[in-house]
């Protein structure tokens, strides 16, 4: 079976969790958007939910499937998120943002009662950080942002090289990504982030970083489609901790 077909598995069994009057965070990235298809063909059915969506692309993808959408201005909580991920822990920390959409995508888990993330086995590993760090940044101060970036790294005990994302294919290609809200991203080749929840904190308070890739404590499950079938794992420890 074919990766995609995998992701396509992990979205239809998170969509078993979805009931009529659901209000839902739509993810961004290849998984998500099977969810997002999948849900539009549930919505042609009759089912009654409604969405927000966490990128550009995934507002565009849920109107062509018919999903009605909303905003966190219009309504308070959402049910369930529903998203993809770049790595997944055993604690069900995350990195997110390989596809530049985890501002978004942050706002909107916090904003959520149930996180459900959806993958292929792939992404299951032990220890975050082989997956290149994405920390979106403000283009103002660059410099002293990046240097902010590199002392919190060491006192966080990480290294690695840490690059502008450049877009890839597209009116844009070779230029600087630009995010849905007009900054830039910084993406961080780390291999081993021995302790996420600390290196989290550290990136939050610098001044010029908007927002960065791992999620921590944001997931209550991941839903994980492999060759040998589809795992479902709880998150062990209360939301928030
Ligand atoms: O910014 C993008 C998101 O965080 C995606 O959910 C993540 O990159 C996973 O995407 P995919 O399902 O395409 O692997």
């Amino acid at each position: 079976m074919d990766m995609d077909q995998l992701k396509r598995q992990a979205a239809a069994r998170a969509l078993e969790e979805v009931r009529d009057g659901m209000q839902l965070g739509l993810g961004t990235g290849s998984t998500a958007k099977h969810f997002v298809e999948l849900l539009g063909e549930r919505v042609a059915a009759g089912l009654k939910v409604i969405g927000v969506p966490t990128s550009e692309a995934t507002r565009l993808d849920a109107v062509r499937c018919g999903v009605p959408l909303t905003t966190l201005d219009e309504i308070d909580h959402l049910d369930i998120t529903i998203d993809g991920a770049d790595e997944i822990d055993p604690e069900l920390n995350l990195i997110k943002g390989g596809g530049g959409a985890l501002l978004r995508e942050k706002i909107v888990a916090a904003a959520s009662d149930r996180m459900i993330v959806i993958a292929d086995d792939t992404k299951w590993v032990p220890t975050l950080g082989q997956f290149p760090l994405p920390i979106e940044v403000i283009p103002f101060g660059l410099g002293a942002t990046r240097r902010a970036i590199e002392k919190a790294f060491a006192e966080c005990g990480v290294s690695g090289q840490m690059a502008v994302r450049k877009a890839k294919g597209g009116d844009r290609d070779g230029h600087v990504f630009v995010t849905d809200g007009g900054h830039w991203i910084l993406d961080a080749k780390l291999g081993r982030i021995e302790d996420p929840a600390r290196l989290a904190k550290a990136l939050s308070v610098i001044p010029g970083v908007v927002e960065h890739g791992l999620f921590i404590g944001l997931a209550n499950s991941a839903v994980l489609a492999g060759a040998e079938g589809i795992r479902v794992i709880e998150r062990r420890k209360p939301k928030g901790d």
